[in-house]
């Protein structure tokens, strides 16, 4: 199915109050290839439990910058085992230990950022959705987490034509943490992202 910024208007107006698992039930119906992109950061586990209830074989896409937590390691053991995830894991064409000797992890206003942020988390991301080629894809993304994100929606077109699926777009901490709550579902806050410094800046996979 094609989708335009016009007709994606309407099903934004027409799934407000819709359940994610509605959303994403509707979403997979209409695409032929839709993929689930995770960095197991904190509630990514509601995005994972929705969407592979509703199709369980859904490729989970993981590009693992080589910097994440112990905690966050041990979470997305956790959450690929008890989900049973199609986990397709990607990481940079450099190692972490080569890195370092060469640039170590650059502060955002150091000029190698950028050159560090391509390696470790932009070059894996676009070689998985090159490979994948999805035509829906299914993020967490939420209002209020940042200016960009503030002027999605549910829906939203990728720069490329993807179909970005949100289901938990007007969700707040604390709805989340009841939905996480009733399914027995586990959460990790302890995420380390590199290539952000603050919580709410935006690296470019969205831009
Ligand atoms: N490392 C890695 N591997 C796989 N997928 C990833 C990764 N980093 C980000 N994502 C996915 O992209 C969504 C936006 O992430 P970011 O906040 O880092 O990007 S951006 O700064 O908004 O451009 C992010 O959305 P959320 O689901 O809300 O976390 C993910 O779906």
């Amino acid at each position: 199915m094609d989708f335009t910024e016009e007709n994606i208007k309407e099903y934004n107006i027409q799934f407000k109050e819709a359940q994610p698992e509605e959303i994403i039930s509707w979403a997979i119906g209409h695409s032929k290839n839709a993929v689930v992109t995770t960095n197991f950061r904190p509630y990514e586990v509601a995005i994972l439990n929705a969407v592979t209830q509703v199709r369980k074989d859904v490729p989970v896409v993981w590009c693992d910058t080589g910097y994440n937590t112990p905690q966050t390691y041990a979470h997305a053991e956790e959450l690929i085992g008890t989900l049973d995830l199609n986990i397709k894991l990607y990481v940079p064409r450099q190692t972490a230990a080569h890195r370092d000797v060469v640039m170590g992890i650059p502060g955002i206003d150091d000029p190698r950022h950028a050159e560090f942020t391509e390696q470790v988390k932009l070059e894996p991301f676009k070689r998985a959705m090159a490979e994948i080629k999805p035509d829906v894809w299914f993020t967490n993304l939420r209002k209020g987490q940042t200016a960009l994100r503030d002027t999605l929606d549910i829906f939203s077109l990728s720069r490329d034509g993807v179909l970005k699926v949100s289901p938990f777009y007007h969700w707040t901490d604390e709805q989340l943490d009841t939905y996480l709550g009733e399914r027995n579902l586990p959460n990790e806050h302890k995420y380390f992202d590199p290539t952000k410094v603050l919580e709410n800046r935006e690296c470019g996979l969205h831009i």
